[in-house]
């Protein structure tokens, strides 16, 4: 059995949807297909989730309800125009309109509001999709996560699947014929619509594939696989066949975000193999993303921004025990997550997503001060990490030599250098205003 997961561009409008459903249709092999919400149709459209989250914001401002109404239609109009492109007889879009309205009614709390709008996204796509193709004569039920047991810690926003969840989905799911499940979202034990992260319908159509212990997770874009780099920056990269989980994992987590970089972990445990297909060309092999592989050198290079360094410096501060706990006590009791620690004998850096400062910085700044008593500290924003990936650098000699020479070629400043136990990976810390042109000396270097 495959689990099919079709991205936000592989179901933009009714012609994608049709490349879908024949894709869906022709294989008996696939009974379980996710979607995410309608996605861009052309460079400068607006995703059906980001015109969601505008009209949260309408409501959450207390905006005039003519403009909330307005904003209203102007979601319900993409999904009117891909009815009418369908020529579905039996339109949803009051039943749309009603579901919309209810949670704007009803949730009082704004992180509560703001995931059950930004879901709806998911959930119209699915409902229609399956009526649309039970019309057409493939009786194809819609489930929600509710229905299925797609059971979701109570993070709004960046929810984790919890464990029962694969049982009561293994069971729940019917074998028998063709279901649509929208992506995205699942539903905490209080019952409420909570979402993961941006991107997140690669997990929904991972938690599914787990649960069925599917042969084959395959995951439909507009490319034809994973590159060994960005696309967007490095132009007609090599593409790569094989990459291992641990290899996609890192390199998503650091800007491929063609795969969410959580989404491998559900499928870890039974080895579930993935593939990355394009919807526009679905004969093209794709990318395969597999437990173990032989390996060789380094298979991709990627670049995220929006990273920010604390410093720390302390004389002796590798005698003084306990010093490293006491930081994470810090981070922990706030609830921040960090990336990377690299340190010295009297310095150690905490690296983290920008982000995860909102709010906090100053009580961060202060407990640390409080707490550790440190020399010197200070906060270097503008940060990109960029990393080289590849399970052959376990045996290769030199890997790193290729990066710090392009680096020094470019004149672009290193301000740090980590390399992980696994040593699969290296991660490479310099300014954000030097990742484009990192990136392009560094994929030169290795490709
Ligand atoms: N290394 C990479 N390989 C392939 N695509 C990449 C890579 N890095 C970024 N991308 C981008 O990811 C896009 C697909 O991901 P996404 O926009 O989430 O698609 P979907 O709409 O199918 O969910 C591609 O169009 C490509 O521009
Ligand atoms: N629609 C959501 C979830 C998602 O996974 O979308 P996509 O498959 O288009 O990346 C988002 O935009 O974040």
């Amino acid at each position: 059995m495959k689990i099919a997961k079709f991205g936000g561009s592989s179901v933009a409008d009714a012609s994608q949807i049709k490349k879908v459903l024949k894709i869906f249709n022709e294989d008996n092999e696939r009974l379980v297909m996710v979607v995410s919400a309608p996605g861009k149709r052309f460079d400068g459209d607006i995703k059906v989730t980001d015109m969601l989250i505008d009209l949260y914001h309408l409501v959450i401002s207390n905006h005039p309800s003519k403009e909330i109404d307005e904003q209203i239609n102007r979601i319900l109009e993409r999904f009117q125009l891909i009815e009418e492109e369908l020529q579905f007889q039996h339109s949803l879009l009051s039943h749309f309109k009603e579901k919309l309205k209810f949670h704007i009614a009803e949730i009082t709390e704004p992180a509560r509001l703001l995931d059950a709008l930004k879901s709806s996204g998911e959930d119209f796509n699915a409902e229609l999709i399956a009526a649309y193709n039970t019309e057409q004569g493939i009786e194809t039920l819609y489930m929600n996560p509710d229905d299925i047991g797609l059971y979701v810690t109570d993070e709004p926003g960046n929810a984790m699947v919890r464990e029962e969840s694969f049982e009561a989905i293994k069971n729940r799911l019917p074998r028998d014929r063709k279901v649509i499940i929208p992506g995205f979202f699942g539903v905490s034990e209080s019952n409420q619509i909570v979402t993961f992260s941006r991107g997140g319908s690669d997990l929904t159509g991972a938690i599914v594939a787990r649960a069925l212990d599917a042969d084959l997770y395959e995951n439909y874009t507009d490319v034809s696989g994973i590159f060994s780099a960005n696309p967007m920056i490095i132009p007609n990269p090599a593409q790569i066949e094989e990459l291992t989980y641990d290899e996609m994992r890192e390199l998503s987590y650091a800007g491929f975000n063609v795969f969410h970089d959580e989404a491998i972990a559900p499928l870890y445990s039974k080895g579930i193999p993935v593939v990355i297909k394009n919807t526009n060309r679905p004969d093209d092999s794709g990318t395969f993303i597999v437990p173990n592989r032989k390996a060789e050198g380094v298979v991709g290079v990627s670049c995220d921004k929006g990273f920010v360094s604390i410093n720390m410096k302390k004389y002796l501060m590798n005698r003084e025990i306990g010093f490293t706990r006491k930081l994470l006590s810090i981070l922990e009791a706030l609830g921040i997550s960090y990336e990377h620690i690299p340190s010295g004998i009297d310095n150690v850096s905490i690296i983290l997503r920008e982000h995860q400062l909102i709010d906090k910085e100053g009580l961060l700044i202060e407990q640390i001060e409080k707490t550790l008593n440190v020399d010197q500290l200070s906060i270097e924003k503008n940060l990109a990490i960029l990393m080289i990936v590849g399970e052959g650098m376990k045996t290769a000699v030199g890997t790193a030599n290729k990066a710090t020479q392009a680096f020094r070629d470019h004149n672009i400043n290193l301000k740090m250098i980590n390399q992980g136990s696994s040593e699969i990976s290296m991660m490479f810390g310099i300014e954000e205003k030097d990742a484009t042109n990192a990136l392009k000396a560094v994929y030169n270097a290795y490709f």
